[in-house]
């Protein structure tokens, strides 16, 4: 059972090499629990074995991780994980992708569950619909939808709107902060655009090149306002950590180290 009090994410020490060459740490980082933290980086910095590590899908080559006081052992449904390409299932409706985490809960609360589900990610009226027959935005919503369906109380996203034009990725960042306001969801959020780190992350954290290490870590209060763009704030850490991730960039491979 998940400890009451205890911080949403717990990263201590923690490496992961590939073939004895180091990708990523030492990382240390606690999140508080209903953070919105996005982390950004150079490609090839660790973003997203950071978060695989979090989500329990591999284990680190040396540290601990724990999340809300539990350790991470492999994937779990108090986790949900939302991907860069939506990964439905694509001979299922979206009603019954959404419902595909919930196979232990009776059939009348199951639907009542992804009626909310539905209604809270814009899909009321595409529950029937077959994936192919959705846009990418309403592809993305399904399987945000399909995340938060066992109701996770961290949801890790990995480049979620990468795929997106520039008109639905802004939407979609606007749907996604609401959705984070009004679930209360602890979020980890992985992206390339420093822009949506700091449009999006009451904490943002920057990775350096490879081997990945946190060279930022800052909090923000942008995502509360309601014009976090407008705000002088915003177009000054953007530019900090613009200069922080190119920097970062520069930093070429380091010797092997583990
Ligand atoms: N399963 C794996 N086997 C071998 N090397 C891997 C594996 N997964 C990741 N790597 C390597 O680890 C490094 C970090 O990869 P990762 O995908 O975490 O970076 P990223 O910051 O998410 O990159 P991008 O922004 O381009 O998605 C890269 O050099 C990558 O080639």
């Amino acid at each position: 059972m998940p400890s009451p009090g205890a911080e949403a994410v717990e990263v201590r020490g923690v490496t992961r090499s590939f073939r004895g060459k180091r990708a990523l740490g030492p990382v240390d980082l606690v999140v508080e629990p209903g953070a919105f933290v996005t982390l950004v980086g150079p490609s090839g910095c660790g973003k997203s074995t950071l978060l695989g590590l979090i989500a329990g899908f591999a284990r680190p080559s040396d540290g601990s991780l724990r999340a809300f006081g539990e350790p991470v052992g492999g994937p779990d449904p108090s986790r949900g994980v939302v991907f860069q390409e939506p990964r439905l299932f694509p001979w299922l409706s979206v009603a019954a992708n959404v419902a595909f985490g919930l196979r232990s809960l009776p059939k009348a609360a199951r639907r009542e569950r992804v009626a909310e589900l539905l209604e809270l990610t814009g899909l009321a009226e595409a529950g029937r619909l077959r994936p192919y027959e959705l846009s990418g935005g309403m592809r993305q919503r399904a399987a945000i939808a399909r995340a938060l369906a066992p109701r996770p109380r961290l949801l890790l996203m990995d480049e979620p709107f990468a795929a997106l034009d520039a008109f639905t990725r802004e939407r979609m960042q606007d749907e996604v902060r609401a959705l984070w306001q009004r679930t209360g969801t602890t979020v980890l959020f992985v992206t390339h655009s420093v822009d949506e780190a700091v449009y999006l992350g009451t904490r943002v954290v920057a990775l350096s090149g490879s081997p990945g290490v946190i060279v930022l870590d800052e909090r923000s209060k942008l995502p509360a306002l309601e014009h976090p763009r407008a705000d002088p704030g915003f177009a000054e850490l953007r530019e900090r950590l613009t200069e922080v991730v190119r920097a970062a960039a520069q930093v070429r491979n380091g010797p092997v180290t583990s």
